[in-house]
């Protein structure tokens, strides 16, 4: 078995204390499974442990961290994001200060090509301002929906506990359905959300009533640009609710029943935004396996189609990492069948590759244009995949790189599948290479 197998949440106490973690790192870094290997952390990790500390709104690791190593200063996330930009964002004036002191660059670019003094423009922080401009600092790019600062998570367990009357749903419109409720786009505090409201028929059924809470838990605890982003819910009346951002561009499964299939460029912004949501999720030792990874749990943020995020946690697992000899084992069938790995369809142990498998059938559908196996039921399809048959690759859009990754990602063998972090390496990798190549 291998060190990355998991045992059950329930065995192992539940994944608790997962409070903003990031799975950005401008290196993919070795996995850490305890805050002793963290001290010793190599250089890999050390980039990755001050930005995670970054992430987590938390300057006084962060200095503590660069006093021991100042060669961090110019540590960057896999959004490219310096402590600089973090510093701006947050309104740290310290941490800036000896950053600059240290050597750190004044300019340097994100994805999105701020710099940080358009970062601190943007978030009016103004002592950064000034002295990022003391430095040199010019204001470019302006143009990051990502860069708001995140609040650091309250103590108060039930912080996020609504009142009923805060949402508007006279108005509101039914969007979706799922197995227990249903989706309406609606009003908060005159904000659009989305609001799943478990039905009325559900409300006294005490497994639907615990699997609700489980949800709600995590998603609670969950804070990432590409996971969707988690306001509230409703845990003391009923209806139930849980209350999340409304992504207006819909759900994936939508958009390529509408696009077909999508140029390898789109492709791959695509898969790189689920798998960015996926390492986060995936990160040790808090470890959460969604179970349910399918294009309609993948939200468009804007009709754009410029940025993706994964949702419906329903039947996620948080699992802490512990003896890693130890499976999950599965008791009842879950997710969705036709994305779902053989080891989960055959009720076998399983780790939180599972995710990878079914990332590698989204990734397939996105490149070919129509699910896989579309002529059989998704339950016959399942078996296919159970027998070790795999769909075939016969668009234009696979390319020699994205064909091997699907392969690699849809194994056989959970253990040879690649981590989330792995893929989005491979897939930065693409798209550098087609922006060079362009
Ligand atoms: N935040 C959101 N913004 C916009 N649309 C959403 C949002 N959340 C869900 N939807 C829409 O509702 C559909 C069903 O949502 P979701 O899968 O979360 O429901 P569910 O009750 O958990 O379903 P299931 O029983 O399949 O797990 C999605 O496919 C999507 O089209």
């Amino acid at each position: 078995m291998s060190s990355e197998e998991v045992r059950s949440a329930a065995d192992a106490g539940g994944g608790a204390g997962r409070s903003g973690n990031v799975a950005s790192s401008s290196v993919a870094p070795p996995p850490l499974s305890s805050g002793k290997q963290k001290q010793k952390a190599t250089g890999v990790n050390r980039t990755w442990f001050i930005m995670s500390k970054a992430h987590q709104n938390d300057p006084g690791s962060v200095l503590k961290l660069l006093q021991k190593d100042p060669s961090l200063v110019d540590s960057r996330d896999y959004d490219n994001r310096t402590l600089l930009h973090m510093a701006a964002i947050y309104g740290w004036t310290d941490l800036a200060m000896f950053l600059l002191d240290h050597g750190a660059d004044v300019n340097p670019q994100n994805r999105w090509n701020n710099t940080p003094l358009a970062d601190a423009e943007r978030g009016r922080k103004r002592s950064i301002i000034e002295l990022l401009k003391s430095y040199g600092g010019l204001s470019l790019g302006h143009e990051g929906s990502h860069s708001e600062p995140i609040p650091p998570l309250l103590p108060n367990k039930r912080y996020w506990e609504i009142d009923p009357s805060e949402v508007e749903l006279s108005s509101s419109k039914i969007i979706g359905k799922g197995s227990f409720g249903e989706i309406l786009k609606a009003y908060w505090h005159g904000t659009c959300v989305a609001v799943k409201r478990i039905l009325p028929s559900y409300s006294g059924d005490e497994r639907v009533i615990r699997e609700f809470r489980h949800e709600v838990d995590l998603l609670a605890k969950l804070r990432h640009p590409n996971i969707v982003q988690f306001l509230g819910a409703v845990t003391e009346k009923t209806p139930l609710m849980i209350i999340t951002e409304y992504m207006e561009g819909g759900d994936l499964y939508q958009f390529l029943r509408k696009k077909g299939n999508l140029s390898p460029s789109r492709a791959i912004k695509f898969a790189i935004d689920i798998a960015r949501g996926m390492a986060y999720l995936h990160n040790e030792p808090d470890v959460i396996v969604h179970r349910d990874l399918k294009p309609s749990n993948v939200l468009l943020v804007n009709s754009n189609a410029g940025h993706l995020k994964v949702g419906d946690f329903g039947l996620s697992k948080s699992i802490r990492v512990g003896n890693s000899n130890d499976v999950y084992r599965m008791t009842g069938e879950t997710g969705s069948c036709r994305y779902m790995a053989p080891e989960v369809f055959l009720h076998r142990r399983y780790n939180k590759r599972v995710d990878v498998f079914s990332f590698a059938m989204i990734l397939y559908q996105m490149l070919q244009g129509y699910t896989p196996y579309p002529l059989n039921s998704a339950y016959e399809a399942t078996t296919l995949v159970s027998e070790g048959h795999r769909p075939s690759m016969n668009s234009q859009a696979f390319t020699p790189e994205l064909q091997d990754l699907v392969k690699n990602c849809w194994a056989a063998d959970m253990n040879a599948r690649p981590s989330f972090l792995d893929i989005l390496q491979r897939l930065e990798e693409m798209k550098n290479n087609m922006k060079k190549s362009a």
